[in-house]
């Protein structure tokens, strides 16, 4: 049976609340000390926990010690504390605390009772989350326990060991290089460079040379012979994002290679022989390029030996909660943040989100809720996500007003990220420093000023 510690020194509401948790084993304490006792004995997920404690009832100050000693030896407990009728303050207090919600008093069974049912479900969800992050999944570094990044990892894993040449499909950042890099740290391979190139960040004048190298004389500028990224990756694996942008006249010699495993250096005469392994990506269809003749079937075929098809970021279910509390403590050491975890508002709109961004949308958007996070929770509006019942997520439809409140967010938290320098600041948001100030001026956001 799941325990419950009910915090409360009247003897009423202590039956009260008996009654009311029946499917529960409830456990009581009528001060804090006797609190924090039961809490290390009985390990319950859930403590009701009123404010208003002895020797000074008529005061919040015992209570709020008591969440504060609560959740620093059992960080994960979901507190619901109970407070007076009009004491909205020290309840929100009590949630910039880390408390998981608020209930006012007089104490209304039906309504305690969802309360404590979906503070419940949330700590099994989190622990389960917790367990599944702690076991080490297949492929390595891909966290992730939804069906369809399991299969991905299934394949990804019976090809490592083969040299056959993957295409992994996917939206852009969804996680496609982490997998051409799983596939190379668990093969052969793994003790050989593993080479990354994006066909599409490279001008198509410097592809061919970037990829195949060049002999000293071969075109101006060419001081001394270099070796390109094929080479580089002898003996272990090369990795070409975004393949369905190579340009079409590179295809053909990209072809040979595949087929051959003999390259030619820009303005060389003799092949090179390479053993390498080849994994592509690309978030464009293919097979519709080929159709379009963008792209050479007969390299589709040679790159597409077997596809691997990564799932976009909204079909992968609670991955995101559990790839979302990764990142969570990834960034708190880097930014020594006290933020403990998430609200329930904020995990419902990030299970709702869309993620068009995938994976990296995700890593940024904690990135700057972390640095922005005011409690020890984060909250759906620190992840820039909108609530349930929120339309827009903004009070206003107003345009005016919206693009005002949408731009302060913008600045505030590029001067965060740009550790609180001007130009970076500036250089981040797009814009030219005095157009910076002059946002700042029109806004007044007084507290955003050059790091002293
Ligand atoms: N399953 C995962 N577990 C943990 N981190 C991940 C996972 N998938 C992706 N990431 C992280 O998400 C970010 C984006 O991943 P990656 O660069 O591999 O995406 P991509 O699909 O190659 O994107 P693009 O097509 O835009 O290059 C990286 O910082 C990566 O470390």
């Amino acid at each position: 049976m799941e325990k419950i510690l009910v915090v409360d020194d009247d003897i009423g509401i202590q039956k009260q609340l008996k009654w009311s948790f029946s499917g529960y084993e409830v456990i009581f304490a009528d001060d804090r000390q006797s609190a924090i006792a039961q809490l290390r004995r009985f390990e319950p997920k859930v403590v009701t926990l009123d404010l208003g404690l002895p020797p000074d009832p008529a005061n919040a100050s015992e209570g709020l010690q008591a969440l504060a000693e609560i959740l620093s030896i059992a960080p994960q407990t979901k507190v619901i504390v109970v407070t007076g009728n009009n004491d909205k303050d020290n309840a929100l207090k009590a949630v910039e605390l880390g408390a998981y919600d608020f209930y006012q008093k007089p104490i209304d069974s039906d309504t305690i009772k969802i309360l404590v049912s979906r503070a419940l479900n949330l700590y099994n969800l989190e622990l389960e989350n917790r367990q599944l992050a702690q076991s080490q999944p297949a492929m390595g570094k891909i966290i992730g326990n939804s069906d369809s990044i399991q299969q991905a990892s299934r394949r990804a894993e019976k090809i490592a060991q083969t040299d056959i040449s993957a295409l992994l499909l996917g939206e852009s950042g969804t996680g496609k290089e982490v997998f051409a890099r799983s596939i190379h740290d668990h093969s052969g391979r793994r003790n050989k460079p593993f080479i990354a190139i994006n066909c599409a960040s490279i001008p198509e004048n410097l592809l061919e040379s970037e990829l195949f190298g060049y002999e000293k004389g071969a075109f101006t500028g060419a001081n001394k012979t270099t070796p390109g990224k094929i080479e580089t990756a002898q003996g272990g694996t090369l990795f070409l994002d975004e393949i369905g942008d190579m340009p079409i006249g590179l295809q053909a010699k990209m072809l040979r290679f595949l087929q051959e495993r003999v390259i030619e250096r820009v303005g060389g005469r003799n092949e090179i022989a390479v053993d390498v392994r080849v994994i592509c990506a690309t978030h464009r269809d293919l097979s519709a390029m080929v159709q379009e003749q963008s792209f050479r079937e007969d390299l589709f075929y040679r790159v597409s030996e077997i596809t691997i098809n990564i799932p976009p970021l909204r079909e992968r279910g609670s991955d995101v909660i559990l790839l979302a509390r990764t990142f969570l403590n990834d960034y708190k050491e880097e930014y020594n943040s006290k933020v403990k975890g998430f609200s329930e508002a904020a995990v419902d709109a990030m299970l709702k989100h869309r993620w068009p961004g995938n994976i990296r949308e995700l890593q940024n958007k904690l990135k700057s809720a972390v640095i922005m996070a005011e409690g020890n929770v984060i909250q759906t509006d620190d992840l820039g996500l909108f609530s349930d019942g929120e339309e827009s997520g903004m009070q206003t439809l107003n345009l005016r007003e919206v693009r005002e409140e949408a731009e302060s967010k913008a600045i505030r938290q590029a001067w965060y990220l740009a550790g609180q320098n001007m130009s970076r600041t500036a250089e981040l948001l797009g814009i030219t420093r005095p157009t910076l100030y002059s946002l700042i001026d029109k806004y007044r956001l007084e507290d955003i000023k050059p790091a002293s």
